[in-house]
């Protein structure tokens, strides 16, 4: 049987790769074959920056702004119309559990385009009025306009969620979009082109190309001398090589990168929230969260108690099939990111950790042994200078070490090279927003984790990104401000 493939999308239609290059998209649950993506080469990116181009001069470029948010919120309509194909197009792509997939990755697809439709209707417009000489005034105010042709990069981890985080912002500043999905999750950016021609979105407004990055259609299109900004999600030295991409034609960048997030528990946190909440930010989604934490700081008079009670937690989830429904951990997303997290497990034990829990692959059995599983993890006892406890590894793992002091746990969460997310656990309300305000973060939660409200500023500090993005905050990357003047 010829297996089903996944095609770029141009100008609203499906094309194959002209120069017949074709990649194997297979299930990180037994390496089984997904479809054959067509990789695009310099021509169907140049075709797509076309199109995304000349759609800015067409009948998108006209529309009256409340009838490009009709037609976002269509987009939401219709993707919650065919939830069932975006759910079986994700979780083939990325094996994560039916249960995880349903509650976090396709509601939030369609709420994106809901959300920013709303947002942009919404914003009021900045207006001065001056004194001239002669005495008669003039007018400034500022006129938001699109930024043009919006090259959007995209990670795998949450592919619909975090490529319509950038695309309905975009879309409904005015923008056009290509869109370059990982090439470990190319099926619902795909699935999206039909959702957009089937509501009326004009052909050219949203490009999906396929491929890699260095040398593929990721660099292709972040070299392109037609695009006007990159937004990107993605591993900090990829954004580094994107950076340098466009430094030539000083294009602006959006970057929402790596992690190296913390927990912190005070012994005065509600014990069982305090344990659902960690195990939840270090396990979900298999650790594959940019948002997760992998460094778990707890005050020592709890410190047994809570690595016993997390320990407990893990091993009480069920690591399996994504349509079974008891199954809460997927595998990771491909063999090649196991050897990173398994290299990481690795030298956690030579480093002198001690394993609490996991380490290694589980026994999942025959007909999974060529999926990309691994155990969840948990170390204790590192140095804090150790690489396990320094580096994003994006796994299932956390290392867990006892502090004494309030001061002592903002300068541990704060001794990273990141700066995107934080967590902390305490029934103090004074505490909980003296210690918020100190850590160096785009994020800080208390008693809670991976709560979004998405009018809210999203983004990191140090090597975690460039930029804000949420609700109005995403207005000042997707449009310009054009100032007018009228002397009266
Ligand atoms: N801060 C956030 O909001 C956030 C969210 C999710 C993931 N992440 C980060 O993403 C990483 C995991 O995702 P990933 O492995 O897909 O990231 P990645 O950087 O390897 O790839 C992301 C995308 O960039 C493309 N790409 C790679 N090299 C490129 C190049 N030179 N030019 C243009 N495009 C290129 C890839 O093909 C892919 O589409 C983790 O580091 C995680 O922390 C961050
Ligand atoms: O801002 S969000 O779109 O909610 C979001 C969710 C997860 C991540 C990290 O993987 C980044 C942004």
């Amino acid at each position: 049987m010829t297996p089903p493939t996944t095609l770029n999308f141009i100008g609203n239609e499906y094309l194959a790769g002209g120069s017949d290059r074709w990649f194997d998209n297979r299930s990180p649950v037994d390496g089984s074959l997904v479809s054959r993506v067509a990789e695009a080469g310099p021509a169907e990116v140049d075709a797509a920056v076309r199109a995304a181009r000349a759609a800015l001069g067409g009948p998108w470029g006209r529309m009256p702004l409340a009838q490009r948010a009709q037609l976002l919120h269509a987009v939401a309509d219709e993707i919650e119309r065919r939830f069932d194909d975006f759910l079986q197009a994700e979780v083939a792509d990325t094996g994560k559990p039916h249960s995880l997939a349903r509650r976090l990755d396709i509601p939030r697809g369609a709420a994106n385009f809901k959300v920013f439709a709303d947002v942009v209707k919404n914003v009021p417009g900045e207006f001065f009025e001056m004194a001239t000489p002669d005495g008669k005034g003039a007018l400034n105010y500022a006129l938001r306009v699109p930024k043009g042709v919006i090259a959007v990069i995209a990670p795998w981890n949450l592919p619909l969620l975090l490529m319509t985080w950038k695309v309905a912002p975009a879309l409904a500043c005015g923008n056009t979009v290509v869109v370059k999905p990982s090439e470990e999750t190319p099926s619902t950016a795909a699935l999206l082109g039909e959702v957009m021609k089937t509501v009326g979105v004009p052909p050219g407004v949203y490009n999906v190309v396929h491929g890699f990055g260095p040398g593929s259609a990721g660099e292709l299109l972040t070299r392109h001398a037609d695009i006007d900004a990159v937004t990107f999600t993605g591993e900090t030295g990829t954004g580094a090589a994107i950076m340098r991409s466009v430094a030539d034609r000083v294009r602006p960048v959006s970057f929402e990168l790596g992690g190296k997030n913390a927990g912190i528990v005070f012994a005065d946190a509600d014990f069982d929230a305090a344990v659902e909440g960690i195990a939840k930010a270090a396990f979900e989604n298999t650790g594959q969260v940019c948002l997760g934490t992998e460094r778990v700081y707890v005050e020592r008079p709890i410190f047994e108690r809570f690595v016993q009670a997390l320990k407990d937690k893990v091993e009480g989830w069920q690591i399996g099939r994504p349509d079974d429904a008891a199954t809460v951990l997927g595998p990771l997303i491909s063999r090649q990111h196991r050897e990173k997290v398994l290299g990481y497990y690795r030298l956690a034990r030579e480093g002198g950790a001690t394993v609490v829990t996991g380490g290694g692959v589980p026994d999942v059995g025959s007909d999974l042994q060529d999926g990309a599983w691994v155990q969840p993890t948990i170390w204790t006892g590192l140095p804090e200078d150790h690489p396990v406890v320094r580096e994003e590894i994006f796994g299932p793992c956390c290392h867990v070490r006892p502090f004494d002091t309030e001061e002592e746990a903002v300068r541990l969460a704060n001794d990273t090279d990141y700066g995107l997310a934080c967590t902390v656990w305490t029934t103090q309300l004074q505490r909980a927003h003296r210690v918020a305000s100190q850590i160096q973060v785009g994020i800080c939660w208390v008693n809670a984790w991976f709560l979004r409200d998405l009018r809210t500023p999203f983004g990191g500090s140090k090597l975690s990104g460039i930029g804000r993005e949420g609700g109005v905050h995403s207005l000042e990357f997707y449009t310009e401000l054009r100032n007018v003047c009228v002397k009266l």
